[in-house]
């Protein structure tokens, strides 16, 4: 039987908008259960997601290779659909892989990474989602460059509010144009950014998490819990709180037992009603096991 896994994944981790993410171990797993005369996959997500070709999985299957033969599929996830835990890229990258493997595994990951950021339009959740660990990526002349990091030594502390936001309506809150001065400041944060995360400064990398230019302050207004985090985490004197993708998902950075403590804190608050999740780093990235 095959069995692919594929992890959540964060985008953006503040400064690094559409080119900066990272691979989280909360997976969704396809099982390939055997050749059928029609397509079906068996899901917990229920009636909203199609179990036939319109599925996001089959169809991006289909995409990469249009005559594969007909299978019965088993998905389960844990990964909340539309709260910005990458599930689309996660779908996208099952998706590939499934027709990939199906046919003789006869294109590279760096072949698949191409095509599943044509799809998605930004690499900063499919990139991490096939390489794992920490990612930055750009998608220029139709061409993908990614450059995976070392593993960051930090935990998550994942707050998913129970709304969803769907990716396409939290970038229409975002704006057409930014000032020359705006765009020089979210560019040298970006980069100083990138570099203490390649060195793993923790010093410099967590506050510079907080200082995006491009996306979280238009976004702001459609997730509180933002601010409300970032709140907490503060009077901890705790910095590296970040809206994770296209929200609502909040996400700080940090040691295990300081952010098993913000947890405790997060969850003592009436306003916030969602989940609460404490996340090691996915290393490795999607995942196809044959047995
Ligand atoms: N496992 C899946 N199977 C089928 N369709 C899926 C699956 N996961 C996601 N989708 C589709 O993708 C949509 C969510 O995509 P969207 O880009 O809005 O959110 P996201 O990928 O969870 O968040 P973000 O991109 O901000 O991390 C779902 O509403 C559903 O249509
Ligand atoms: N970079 C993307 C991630 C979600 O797809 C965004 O923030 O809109």
């Amino acid at each position: 039987m095959l069995t692919i896994s594929v992890p959540a994944t964060s985008a953006n981790l503040g400064p690094g908008f559409d080119s900066i993410g990272l691979a989280l171990d909360m997976q969704l797993t396809l099982q390939v259960l055997q050749p059928s005369d029609h397509w079906q996959i068996d899901h917990p997500f229920g009636a909203d997601v199609p179990t036939d070709e319109r599925n996001l999985i089959i169809k991006t299957a289909l995409h990469l290779v249009p005559d594969l033969h007909p299978q019965h599929l088993q998905m389960a996830s844990k990964i909340p659909l539309a709260r910005g835990l990458g599930s689309s890229s996660t779908a996208i990258v099952a998706g590939l892989v499934l027709a990939n493997e199906l046919t003789g595994a006869p294109r590279s990951s760096a072949e698949l990474l191409e095509v599943a950021t044509q799809l998605e339009g930004h690499p900063d959740n499919v990139a991490p989602a096939l390489l794992g660990g920490l990612v930055v990526a750009t998608y220029t002349d139709e061409r993908v460059r990614a450059v995976k990091l070392p593993l960051p030594t930090l935990f998550a502390s994942v707050y998913v509010p129970n709304e969803p936001l769907l990716t396409v309506a939290s970038r229409q809150a975002l704006p057409t144009e930014l000032t020359y001065h705006q765009a020089i400041t979210g560019s040298s944060v970006a980069n100083t950014l990138v570099a203490a995360l390649a060195t793993q400064n923790w010093d410099v990398a967590l506050p510079l998490l907080e200082q995006d230019q491009f996306h979280e302050q238009y976004r702001a207004k459609l997730v509180p819990a933002l601010q409300t985090v970032r709140d907490h985490a503060h009077a901890l004197g705790l910095t590296g709180t970040y809206l994770s993708g296209a929200g609502p998902t909040v996400i700080t950075l940090g040691d295990y037992g300081q952010l098993a403590t913000l947890q405790a804190q997060l969850g003592q608050d009436t306003t916030l009603n969602g989940q609460l999740f404490l996340l090691p780093m996915d290393a490795t990235g999607v995942k196809v096991q044959k047995s």
